[in-house]
């Protein structure tokens, strides 16, 4: 890097868990370049002001067809208003525009989904006919094959504001990842009390309710060609994390999904080989397609996975 001092501006929304994740993508930037002085621009996008239709919904909603959660990030990155964009990665599309990419990510906190009731007993202590908020198509066909006899209801909102629609009982249970929560403070060990009640967490093993392309990753987006940015997001990128994440990223993209494509992934990477496993649901609900495939070459996985199932 230059010796001249460096200025950086650092993007992010504005939810309790965008800025934990911001904070995190701040503090490894300032320990790995202690001279770098860095401001924080928090943007408000669509997701966050649409809170009137199902997410699912939002996309059509706005005459777009992706990025909910992105598009002003990347038009205050495009404007050079900001330099690092920081996403959770499973919000971002698998394509972006040209001129955008991800160019690193962070070590990758828990890949797991929760299920969070009041009551104890986890998924099998869960009554028949009981409701279950949560607002991902993904997370609605797996949990409506394993357990048809409840009831999934569309649930927005960030996640304190989910917790707190449960502590209210507008639904039985939330389905919600589990990196969000630990980053937000909670533990899964513990309950936790929410608005007066107490809100128990079950994480749901990976191979059994398979998580989000990307899931727990938190996402770095520079311009294209900003060498600067690039060196500053090499510097602090996980090398594991970045070889899962684009196996799984070119696996949604290749099944030409969207982030509300019903696809549960999980990968594994132990230095050589990086294993990968997925299951698509069919959009009518029903049994999902399963299909494994490992290798080196994260985006031959991806490719070999995708033609196993076709
Ligand atoms: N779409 C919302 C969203 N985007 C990222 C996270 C959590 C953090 C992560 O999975 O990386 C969440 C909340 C949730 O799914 O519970």
């Amino acid at each position: 890097m230059s010796e001249e001092i460096q200025h950086t501006t650092i993007g992010t929304r504005g939810s309790d868990l965008a800025l934990v994740q911001s904070a995190a993508v701040e503090r490894a930037l300032s320990l790995a370049f202690p001279e770098l002085r860095l401001s924080r621009r928090v943007i408000r996008t669509t997701g966050d002001r649409r809170t009137d239709v199902a997410l699912a919904q939002v996309a059509k909603a706005e005459g777009t067809d992706k990025g909910i959660f992105t598009k002003e990030l990347e038009e205050a990155l495009k404007a050079g208003e900001i330099d690092i964009a920081v996403h959770s990665l499973k919000d971002v599309p698998t394509v972006l525009d040209d001129g955008f990419e991800i160019a690193g990510v962070l070590t990758r906190a828990p890949i797991r989904d929760v299920l969070v009731t009041k009551t104890l007993g986890g998924l099998e202590g869960l009554p028949a006919g009981s409701v279950v908020g949560t607002s991902s198509v993904r997370r609605a066909k797996q949990l409506e094959w394993l357990r048809p006899d409840l009831r999934v209801v569309d649930l927005r909102g960030n996640v304190p504001t989910r917790l707190k629609k449960l502590a209210d009982s507008v639904c039985d249970a939330l389905l919600l990842a589990e990196a969000g929560l630990v980053r937000l403070g909670y533990r899964m060990s513990k309950p936790a009390i929410v608005f007066g009640s107490t809100l128990n967490f079950t994480p749901l093993k990976e191979d059994s309710f398979y998580p989000a392309a990307g899931q727990g990753a938190i996402g770095l987006e520079i311009r294209k060609g900003d060498a600067a940015a690039a060196a500053l997001v090499g510097s602090i990128r996980d090398a594991d994390t970045f070889a899962r994440v684009r196996a799984e990223r070119e696996f949604l993209r290749l099944l030409e999904g969207g982030c509300s494509t019903p696809v549960g992934v999980y990968t594994t990477y132990d230095g050589g080989t990086l294993k990968m496993d997925a299951r698509v649901f069919p959009d009518q609900g029903g049994e999902p397609k399963k299909g494994s495939a490992s290798g080196s070459d994260p985006l031959a996985v991806a490719a070999e996975l995708f033609h196993s199932l076709a």
